[in-house]
């Protein structure tokens, strides 16, 4: 699949291209109203996009320029949104026969078909019931089941775990996974999603919207070990902090110097992110600065105890900058985990002043998004 894509609604933009290749999974993450549903819609021919153009293996679904438009149900593309939205009155088998039915199939073919779906979906015992019957989460099974026995060469997922309990959901993920894996080579699919589980689960590559425009893109484990962009950095659970390249390190933009161990291929000057994970923060009180910084110590700064949360096995502190010492403004907004029995022993609590220390081997230093890349 290959869509570009340059809509306007309202003041808001989109221009994106994405790619997916046969039997590829692309996760499409970004902040509220970046435009993830809007490119979803364009692709699906939900919406006219004013520009561009979407194609799936030989067929062009869209081509704004040579007037082009099939129509949402001719375009062999499959959308399963949050909502099941399964015929009321159907059984469950009929409701997955649906698409073969549809597709000129006789009444026996399309129920051989749609057996085959419910068993692979393990909604086969639930074939007489009514969706009404279901639960959230057989129903979604279902809805999923109606959608791939339609043999879409696309499928389109807009947050389809959104909507499930805390035991439906992981089990879902588990069904979506094994079906985008072991199914139809030729067969793509997008995934809408917020949770980066979903995509690192789900998906082999990624791309982040922000602001109508591809901020980030490239194989998920990539992305997410990397990020260019705060937002990417917050669903990945990785602190990140701005600046200019220098030799083996970041300028922040405060002036402090970070020094890293990895600095992928960065030019020295260019707009950089230094990136790195809150178990490597080491926190200290604030009457031992002088000590950390005359040790062996780099990437130290004074700073503040914002907040405290527990988070798994360790407590998680929101650091904030100092009162005074503008150059240690980097430290604002990083997280550092630190073990539970330390938190106690050390008395931390917000407001406390301390010193937080990162080691240049827990520090990548990457190219920042612009907006010219
Ligand atoms: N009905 C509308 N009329 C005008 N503009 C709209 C409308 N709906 C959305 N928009 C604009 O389109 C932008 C993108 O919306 P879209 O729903 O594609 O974002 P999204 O990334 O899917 O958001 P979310 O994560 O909240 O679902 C919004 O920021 C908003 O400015």
């Amino acid at each position: 699949m290959r869509a570009t894509v340059d809509i306007t609604r309202g003041d808001f933009r989109l221009r994106a291209d994405v790619g997916i290749p046969p039997g590829g999974v692309l996760a499409v993450l970004g902040p509220n109203g970046s435009g993830k549903s809007t490119l979803l819609e364009c692709i699906a021919g939900l919406r006219h996009p004013h520009g561009g153009s979407v194609s799936l293996g030989e067929r062009t679904l869209t081509d704004v320029a040579r007037g082009v438009h099939i129509p949402p149900h001719r375009r062999g593309v499959g959308v399963l949104g949050q909502a099941p939205l399964l015929f009321p009155h159907c059984t469950v088998q009929d409701n997955v026969a649906f698409g073969p039915r549809a597709r000129g199939a006789g009444r026996a073919a399309a129920r051989k078909v749609a057996r085959e779906w419910m068993e692979r979906l393990a909604v086969a015992e639930l074939a007489a019931h009514k969706p009404h019957q279901l639960s959230g989460g057989q129903a979604q099974r279902v809805a999923l089941a109606r959608t791939l026995a339609d043999e879409p060469g696309l499928v389109l997922l807009d947050e389809p775990l959104a909507a499930l309990d805390a035991d439906a959901g992981p089990a879902m993920r588990a069904v979506l996974g094994r079906v985008l894996r072991d199914g139809d080579p030729a067969r793509c699919g997008l995934l809408v999603t917020h949770d980066p589980l979903d995509a690192l689960t789900l998906a082999d590559s990624v791309i982040v919207l922000s602001g109508g425009a591809v901020v980030e893109q490239g194989a998920t484990r990539e992305v997410l070990a990397a990020p260019r962009t705060s937002f990417t950095a917050r669903i990945a659970g990785l602190n990140l902090v701005t600046g200019r390249a220098v030799a083996d390190g970041l300028r922040t933009v405060d002036g402090a110097v970070l020094s890293a161990a990895r600095c992928d291929g960065v030019r020295a000057g260019a707009p950089a992110v230094a990136v790195f994970p809150p178990g490597n923060v080491t926190v200290y009180p604030g009457h031992t600065a002088g000590v950390v910084r005359a040790g062996n110590h780099r990437n130290t700064g004074s700073a503040v105890v914002e907040s405290l949360e527990p988070h798994g096995p360790v407590v998680r502190l929101r650091i904030a900058a100092p009162r005074s010492g503008p150059e240690h403004g980097w430290v604002a907004g990083l997280t550092a985990d630190v073990a539970t029995a330390a938190v106690a022993e050390l008395g931390l609590e917000p407001g406390q002043e301390v010193e937080v220390a990162v080691p240049a081997e827990a520090i990548g230093v990457h190219e920042a998004f612009t907006g010219q890349s």
